[in-house]
């Protein structure tokens, strides 16, 4: 890996106090870090390189285990105001200057965690001082946090400012789902078994379901959350990757450009759900204020931030289609909330029934039927249940279950998203990063459906109280006699189960 500069805007934000820092201390702390590397802090506020490596690193409380101090020497900090070009020069100097110190060799790796609406004018700036261009053997790379937009037309708008100034090449968008082990091995799962990828299809597969569900409701973050809603904040990034892990097509090899190129085809095979569709095949629900587990929960429009009377959804359920070979007339269902009884996401890949039953069952004899469920978080792991013969007289079959957990696998801790995820950007590999093509491909798909969720007033929009499943009517987008979501209370152990109130 190349020595570098990392280079965080808005270094004095939340999510590099939380998140960011914390990773490259892990990647510090596990040697993963080029040996001449440094990192540059950029925001507004006036710290010194002490006050920084302070506040970001040596009383950063999500800095988990002792801290070595040699990390803090890493750190630099420079205060300027994004907005006004004339900071630019200052970072061009400090990081010609860390150069020289550092032996960085002019490579830098710059990460946008600041406000979205700075997303266009940075990348600007930055080349309007000449911190775009790299010589000869250079490396100059720019990670973005999203939302990648508002809708398709700000998204294809971004995309264009951004390639404005940098490649596509050397545009990562950071999508930390993507850099879960659990959505990785989706991809292993299917892909490196044999007994899987050949019932992977209309054939055998009923339908397929993909539940994110959160026991927290907005929290602090109700003004940017109001301005998103669950089908920008998860749908429109997250899910729909799952999805694409999920229904992709094998790549040549796993390389990025083979595996973001069948993800591209998927998204495109993605059915349009038409605006006059929208009320059939999707769900929005708000969380009403209730009471669990004895504590008095808001509801989400008197969370601090929200405005009176507002209409954004904090729950969203859709159904959907893939018009391709492999997936003709399979449904897919997605759903997503605050304010749900537990935290977990799961994939359910619900099999076709054998086509004569001769068993009598145990629960009753639709119940039996093969789910393959993959628990992305929490509990990583996966789950078959299969029907298995009752012991005793007769011919009873009951639903039993093979139960994987990615504990069993290592005792080293699953590492956090964004630790695997910064590695791979300073590497240059972009496999889990979202390609500009992509992402616009899946705002086309969400994009009826915000705009009919905006103008159309006859589309409702469904209270539930918090510490439900969302809208009962969520319920009835699952078609097919005795099917029905799965909760994914059911396998939780106590110590991460939220369900029972
Ligand atoms: N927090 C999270 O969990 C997640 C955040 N994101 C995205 O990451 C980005 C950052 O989020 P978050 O850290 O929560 O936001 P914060 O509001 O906590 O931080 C924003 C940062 O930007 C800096 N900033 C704002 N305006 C300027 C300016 N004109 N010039 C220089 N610096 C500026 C702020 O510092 P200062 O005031 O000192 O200038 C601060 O460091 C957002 O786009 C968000 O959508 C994405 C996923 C999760
Ligand atoms: O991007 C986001 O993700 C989190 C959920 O992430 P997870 O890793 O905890 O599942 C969500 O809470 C947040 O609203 C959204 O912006």
């Amino acid at each position: 890996m190349k020595a570098q500069v990392f280079v965080i805007f808005g270094a004095s934000g939340d999510l590099a106090k939380r998140k960011l820092i914390p990773a490259i201390y892990e990647l510090h702390r596990e040697q993963l870090l080029p040996e001449h590397f440094a990192l540059l802090g950029v925001s507004r506020t006036e710290f010194s390189d002490e006050a920084f490596r302070k506040e970001a690193f040596a009383e950063n409380e999500f800095i988990k285990g002792e801290k070595d101090p040699a990390f803090a020497e890493k750190l630099f900090y420079e205060p300027i105001d994004t907005l006004q070009p004339e900071g630019y020069e200052k970072v061009k100097s400090r990081l010609a200057e860390l150069d020289g110190a550092q032996q960085t060799d002019g490579n830098y790796l710059f990460y946008l965690s600041t406000p979205p609406s700075l997303y266009t004018k940075i990348p600007a700036f930055l080349a309007k001082v000449g911190l775009n261009k790299t010589g000869e053997g250079q490396v100059r790379r720019l990670i973005i946090e999203k939302p990648f937009g508002y809708d398709l037309e700000s998204a294809v708008e971004l995309n264009r400012s951004l390639q404005q100034y940098f490649p596509e090449e050397a545009i990562y968008r950071i999508d930390h789902y993507l850099g879960k082990e659990t959505v990785q091995n989706l991809l292993v799962t299917r892909f490196a078994n044999g007994i899987f990828e050949p019932l992977w299809n209309r054939n055998y597969i009923h339908h397929i379901e993909v539940t994110s569900a959160e026991h927290i409701g907005v929290g602090s973050r109700g003004g940017y959350y109001d301005s998103s809603g669950a089908l920008r904040d998860m749908v429109q990034n997250h899910l729909l990757q799952i999805v694409a892990h999920i229904a992709m097509e094998p790549p040549i090899n796993a390389d990025a450009e083979s595996i973001r190129g069948e993800k591209l085809k998927l998204f495109k095979s993605l059915r349009p759900i038409q605006r006059s569709e929208v009320a059939q095949y999707a769900v929005r629900g708000q969380y009403l204020e209730a009471k669990v587990r004895g504590e008095e929960l808001k509801g989400y429009r008197e969370e601090e931030g929200v405005p009176e009377g507002s209409m954004t959804e904090t729950y969203a359920a859709l159904k959907f289609y893939i018009d391709n070979w492999r997936w003709a007339g399979v449904p897919f269902y997605i759903r997503t909330g605050k304010r749900l009884p537990t935290k977990a996401t799961e994939v359910v890949v619900y099999f076709k029934s054998p086509p004569h039953h001769l068993f009598q069952s145990h629960e009753n004899m639709m119940n039996v039927n093969n789910q393959l469920i993959i628990r992305i978080q929490p509990d990583e792991g996966l789950l078959l249940q299969f029907g298995m013969k009752v012991p005793g007289a007769g011919f009873v079959v009951k639903n039993v279950e093979m139960d994987f957990h990615y504990s069993d696998l290592t005792d080293a801790d699953v590492p956090d998203a964004y630790e695997r995820l910064i590695l791979d950007a300073m590497k240059g590999d972009a496999t889990l990063y979202s390609r500009g093509d992509s992402v616009e491909e899946a705002w086309r798909f969400v994009d009826p459906i915000l705009k009919a969720w905006k103008e159309d007033k006859n589309i409702k929009l469904f209270g539930y109280p918090a510490g439900t499943w969302g809208p009962e009517v969520a319920d009835a987008l699952i078609e097919g006699e005795r099917v029905s979501w799965r909760n994914p209370c059911r396998n939780l152990t106590d110590s991460q189960n939220f369900c029972e109130l």
